[in-house]
């Protein structure tokens, strides 16, 4: 049984009423893309439009100490939900994981890599992550290297005891695959890292949105995560650092609410983490953000995440039952993230994904992101069923026709 009365908290969200083509219901199964945002983050988008919308950072009137004051314990809020407990300090609010990513790589990587520096990464990061690292290493002549990922889409872990060492100057690891749906033993990584004085940065936006994460617990140096896979908005993301880490890094964007004295020779920088919002910042977004945090947090991660075992353990169930699909990422059983990615034997991932579209399923098929792992499993691109909070098992039925139908028409 799920935990969730899902049927009440779908009233939270109007799109998922929606029909698509001719009156068929949506199946909303691309959650690993982006979820879907309850009345409660946008009625606090809303009020602050119509309440309180200033420019923050402590204007002398009032709607500006209000919108302030808002915009400042969103960040207390957002790092107490990611375990970290030196508040707004600890938690730079971007656009998304991949500025965060950028972030990092640029006011850390700069500064801290050079010739002979090595940075570990996995064969399953996201592109934001992996091209990210990749280009800041060709910037700094530091080299990159790549865990391998084994046949069932987990971590080859003696690889990575060969490959984190002296050279290693950063381990950048993904927390849940987006593609595999593999939970990586980043609390490992992290202190393989920390043995040889590296830092690590967990990238964790399909994990932060679907089961509670504590930053501190890990010993992650950094890590990110995006507002809009959490039921939040787009362009709001979350940067955790650890505070004596932030405090030793330059700033990587100038400019106005960064900067604490300017003169023509030179400015001295404003504390954390404002250092690192440079110009107007993501006010609405941020403030929403706390909305979505408390949203999560009433229903409980816990109970989120065992609700979408309940959905993938069955949609992995149905789908396996279908001659012809081979499913990528670690067995059932095993700890896994809310999807599922497949192909089916024989169809195209674009075609099938257009079949489902027609059964009202929206799924992604493609590379998600992640090309150099396309390439290593062999395959040109996979569809992924991504499932949230508000998704059910009867869903499932529709993908599971969906993918039949297709088999009928193109295999
Ligand atoms: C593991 C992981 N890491 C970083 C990102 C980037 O998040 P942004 O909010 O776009 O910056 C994503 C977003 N993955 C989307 C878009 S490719 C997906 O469909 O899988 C992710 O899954």
């Amino acid at each position: 049984e799920s935990p969730l009365d899902v049927q009440r908290l779908r009233e939270d969200f109007p799109v998922l009423e929606r029909e698509v083509g001719e009156g068929t219901p949506l199946v909303y199964f691309d959650n690993a893309a982006t979820t879907q945002t309850p009345k409660q983050v946008v009625e606090a988008i809303t009020e602050y439009y119509y309440e309180y919308n200033s420019n923050v950072h402590r204007g002398i009137h009032q709607l500006s100490q209000e919108a302030s004051v808002a915009y400042e314990e969103a960040h207390d809020r957002l790092a107490e939900f990611v375990g970290a407990s030196g508040e707004r300090e600890e938690m730079v609010f971007t656009k998304n994981t991949t500025e965060a990513e950028n972030l990092v790589a640029y006011a850390w990587g700069l500064n801290e890599l050079g010739e002979g520096d090595e940075v570990v990464l996995t064969e399953m990061e996201h592109h934001a992550s992996l091209v990210t690292w990749q280009q800041i290493a060709k910037k700094t002549g530091a080299d990159v290297r790549y865990i391998r990922v084994d046949d069932e889409g987990k971590l080859d872990m003696e690889h990575a005891k060969e490959l984190v060492g002296p050279d290693t100057a950063m381990v950048s690891v993904v927390h849940v695959s987006n593609v595999l749906g593999t939970v990586n033993p980043v609390s490992e990584l992290a202190d393989m890292a920390h043995e040889h004085d590296a830092r690590i940065f967990v990238d964790g936006a399909q994990a932060v949105p679907n089961r509670p994460v504590d930053v501190e617990a890990i010993d992650a140096d950094f890590y990110a995560f995006s507002g809009h896979k959490m039921a939040g908005p787009t362009g709001v993301g979350g940067l955790y650092g650890k505070k004596h880490l932030l405090e030793e890094m330059e700033p990587y964007q100038y400019g106005g609410e960064m900067i604490r004295k300017v003169d023509f020779e030179d400015a001295t920088w404003n504390d954390l983490p404002w250092k690192f919002e440079a110009g107007t910042p993501v006010i609405s977004q941020g403030i929403a953000l706390h909305a979505a945090a408390d949203y999560l947090d009433e229903i409980g991660l816990d109970r989120i995440s065992e609700h979408e075992e309940y959905v993938t353990e069955y949609a992995y169930e149905r789908l396996s039952e279908i001659e012809g699909i081979e499913i990528y990422g670690p067995p059932l059983g095993e700890d896994r993230g809310g999807l599922v990615s497949f192909n089916l034997d024989g169809v195209h991932a674009h075609d099938l994904s257009s079949i489902l579209n027609d059964y009202g399923v929206a799924i992604r098929a493609g590379d998600h992101c992640t090309q150099p792992l396309h390439q290593k499993m062999d395959i040109p691109a996979s569809v992924r069923a991504s499932f949230y909070l508000y998704n059910t098992r009867a869903e499932v039925e529709a993908l599971v026709e969906g993918v039949e139908a297709a088999k009928n028409i193109f295999a």
